[in-house]
C-alpha cells in the first residue's frame, strides 16, 4: 500500500511581501528554509520510507525538498524535476502585491478572480521584466502566458497520470515537493474535490501531508504531520 507525501515549499521572499509569484523563480527566506528542515524532521519521525521524489523546476520547491531530505538523512533519493509541477502562472499579476493588484484591476475583478476556477489573469504584457519565466530550463516547452486553476490542473493531471501514478502502482512511496496550486491540483485529483470547492483548498507551507493509498491509488487515510498546525482536509 503506497504512501505519498505532499510538501508545499516554505516561505519565499515574495510570500513575505504578499506578491503573486507564479513562475518567478524566487528563493526561500530563512524562515522558509527552517520550515523545510522542520518538515524533514517530521517526515523522519513518521518512519515513512520513501523511494523517489518529484518536484518542480522552481528553486523554492527544489530547495525545500533538498533541505527536508538532508534532515531525513535521505539526500541520496532520486529526484525528478518537471515544469508541470510548477506553481500556477499568474501572467500579468506576477510581482504585484495586494494594493497594486486592486489599483490596477479593481476590487471587483480581484473578487471574481479569487473565487474562480476557470478565469485566467491577463497575460504578462512585458515578459522582459521577468526573464526567468522563459529561461533555458523551459527550452523546448510551450510555456503558458497565464493560467486559471483549470489550466493548471490540465497540465498537472497528465503528468500525474503518466509519470507519478505508475510509481505508486508499483508500490513505491513518493514525496512530491511543490506549490500551493500544483498541490491543489493533485489534492483535487486524489480527494475528488469539486471545481467550485478547489479555490478554498489551502495546503499549508512546510507541513507534510502524509497520504495512505490502496492498490488502486485511492485515498485510505491522510494526516498532516505537524498537528500543532493541523489543517482541515
Ligand atoms: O487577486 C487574487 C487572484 C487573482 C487571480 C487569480 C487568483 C487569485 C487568488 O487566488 C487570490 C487573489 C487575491 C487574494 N487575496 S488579496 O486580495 O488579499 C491579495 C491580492 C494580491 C496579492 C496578494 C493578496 O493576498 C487571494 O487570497 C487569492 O487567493
Amino acid at each position: 500500500m503506497p504512501t505519498l507525501a505532499f510538501l508545499r515549499h516554505g516561505q519565499s521572499q515574495w510570500n513575505l511581501e504578499n506578491r503573486f509569484t507564479g513562475w518567478m523563480d524566487v528563493d526561500l527566506t530563512e524562515k522558509g528554509e527552517a520550515e523545510a528542515r522542520r518538515a524533514g524532521e517530521l517526515l523522519k519521525e513518521s518512519g515513512a520510507e520513501f523511494d523517489a521524489c518529484f518536484t518542480s523546476v522552481q528553486t523554492r520547491a527544489i530547495r525545500t525538498l533538498n533541505l527536508a531530505l538532508e534532515e531525513m538523512g535521505e539526500s541520496w533519493l532520486p529526484v525528478t524535476k518537471d515544469w508541470r509541477l510548477n506553481e500556477r502562472h499568474y501572467g500579468g499579476l506576477t510581482g504585484l502585491d495586494k494594493a497594486e493588484t486592486a489599483a490596477k484591476h479593481g476590487e471587483e475583478q480581484v473578487h471574481i478572480w479569487r473565487r474562480s476556477f476557470d478565469v485566467p489573469p491577463p497575460e504578462l504584457d512585458d515578459p522582459e521584466r521577468f526573464p526567468s519565466l522563459s529561461d533555458r530550463r523551459y527550452a523546448g516547452v510551450t510555456t503558458p502566458k497565464t493560467e486559471s486553476l483549470k489550466l493548471t490542473l490540465e497540465r498537472v493531471e497528465p503528468y500525474w497520470t503518466a509519470e507519478i501514478r505508475p510509481h505508486l502502482e508499483q508500490g513505491q512511496n513518493l514525496i512530491i515537493a511543490a506549490h500551493g496550486n500544483s498541490l491543489r491540483a493533485l489534492v483535487k485529483l486524489l480527494f475528488g474535490v469539486a471545481d467550485e470547492d478547489i479555490p478554498g483548498v489551502e495546503i499549508p507551507t512546510g507541513n507534510p501531508l502524509l497520504i495512505e493509498l490502496d492498490d488502486q491509488i485511492r485515498v485510505t487515510g491522510a494526516r498532516y504531520l505537524d498537528d500543532s498546525r493541523a489543517q482541515p482536509l
